[in-house]
């Protein structure tokens, strides 16, 4: 069941025409829908519901606090990996004792602002970071409960940009220098080693890499116990891909089937960190045709929606279904659909099949829930788009799009002072 479809030729967002809240809220706009996003939660959770576990929700994926706001009350935990994520998961209600912290530079700041909430634990990425949290923790008199994440050194069949169990990856600690690291961190007296740690990538379509990754940690494992290290967590990162185009990617219900099994007799808490399969086609992103020209014979589609609203085609050259909100007939065109931005790799689709289009229509970008608006930047002094959230046939605007004004304000201070440079 799909929530983003179209009835009588109009695409709609649950219950809701989206071209009507594109007209009410202009474009670019994404719109979310929270039924999908709390079916693709339950889904995923309940894959797993025969063991011990906790479903993290990677908040990189989507940080809405709306989103967050609706993960939350499912009961779900949150994979975070800065200080801006720590103050958003709480702001939304998420428990304290439900977030695991990820991320290879974390800073002293963010590790006090952790400690002092009272986060489950830090998935630590070095040496050099578990002495900076034993030290923080010291001085705030708190013992940090800690992971390490494990490069297992597994090929996860992705983008080399989004792989990151791989050696030459910059993520995780070997596993020899994973094993010194655990025994420092037995001898360090402000953390508390419980917990054993890896993300081997995003956008995964098949289940093998997971489950070598498994297979290694187990065997890590057992050599922790044999030096007396007692881990109660077992936290596999995030990863698991979802469909943009023809990728057939594991349901989360066959993941769960694997991993459970694989598990079998192990006394842990398993964490996983999903971020795009819970968010990934909860949202789309509407643009308007601008204009459209031809050069050359070679067919531009110029829409409102650029690199800086959508980065995942020019950055990974990742593909995203795209189609008029209004069902067209007519002969397709190969187009090029390219936003405002002055740079050549800005672009949504590059030589894509498209009924005709013209200046005035709406386009939908499917997929467009996680990594969308996340990535999006003021680049041209654009504001960013404004995001809505459909639920039935009910809607609430989660982010307005931001003024000129407010694109301004962190800068009229130094205008304010400039002339005293300007001497
Ligand atoms: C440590 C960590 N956990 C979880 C995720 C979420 O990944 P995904 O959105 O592919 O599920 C990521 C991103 O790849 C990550 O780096
Ligand atoms: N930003 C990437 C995913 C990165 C995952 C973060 N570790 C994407 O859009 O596909």
């Amino acid at each position: 069941m799909h929530y983003f479809q179209y009835k009588n030729g109009e695409l709609h967002a649950e219950d809701l025409p989206v071209e009507a809240l594109a007209r009410e809220y202009g474009t670019p706009l994404y719109i979310y829908s929270a039924t999908t996003l709390k079916r693709h939660y339950r889904a995923f959770d309940s894959a797993f519901s025969g063991i011990p576990h906790l479903t993290c929700y990677s908040v990189k994926a989507n940080s809405n606090l709306s989103l967050l706001r609706i993960l939350a009350r499912e009961g779900a935990g949150t994979d975070i990996v800065s200080g801006g994520e720590l103050f958003r998961a709480l702001r939304a209600g998420v428990p304290p004792e439900k977030i695991v912290y990820s991320g290879v530079g974390k800073k002293t700041g963010e590790i006090q602002e952790a400690l002092l909430a009272g986060i489950l634990m830090f998935n630590v990425e070095s040496a050099q970071e578990l002495e900076r949290i034993n030290a923080v923790a010291g001085e705030m008199d708190k013992v940090a409960r800690i992971s390490l994440r494990i490069n297992p050194d597994v090929d996860p069949k992705t983008h080399p940009y989004i792989s990151t169990g791989l050696k030459e990856n910059k993520f995780g600690l070997s596993r020899s220098e994973a094993l010194e690291t655990y025994a420092l961190a037995l001898k360090l007296p402000h953390v508390d080693p419980v917990g054993l740690d890896c993300h081997i990538g995003s956008q995964l379509t098949q289940l093998s890499p997971f489950l070598e990754a498994l297979e290694r940690l187990k065997a890590f494992h057992g050599q922790l116990a044999d030096m007396g290290v007692r881990i109660r967590y077992l936290d596999l990162g995030g990863g698991l891909g979802i469909t943009y185009d023809e990728e057939e990617p594991p349901h989360p219900a066959d993941l769960g089937r694997a991993l459970v099994k694989a598990l079998q007799g192990m006394d842990v808490t398993l964490i996983l960190e999903p971020g795009r399969v819970i968010a990934g086609n909860t949202g789309i992103l509407v643009t308007e045709v601008q204009y459209t020209k031809t050069n050359e014979g070679k067919n531009f589609v110029i829409v409102d929606a650029g690199m800086n609203d959508l980065i995942r085609p020019s950055l990974y050259g990742s593909y995203h279904r795209i189609a008029p909100v209004r069902e067209r007939g007519g002969a397709e065109i190969l187009a090029d659909v390219v936003g405002p931005i002055c740079e050549s790799s800005d672009f949504l689709a590059k030589n894509r099949s498209l009924p005709p289009v013209a200046q005035g229509d709406l386009l939908a970008a499917f997929s467009a829930g996680a990594y969308g608006f996340v990535m999006s930047s003021q680049y041209n002094s654009r504001p960013r788009a404004a995001e809505v959230m459909v639920e039935g046939d009910r809607h609430v605007l989660v982010r307005g799009r931001e003024t000129y004004n407010e694109l301004l304000a962190l800068e009229e201070a130094g205008l304010s002072s400039i002339s005293a440079l300007e001497g």
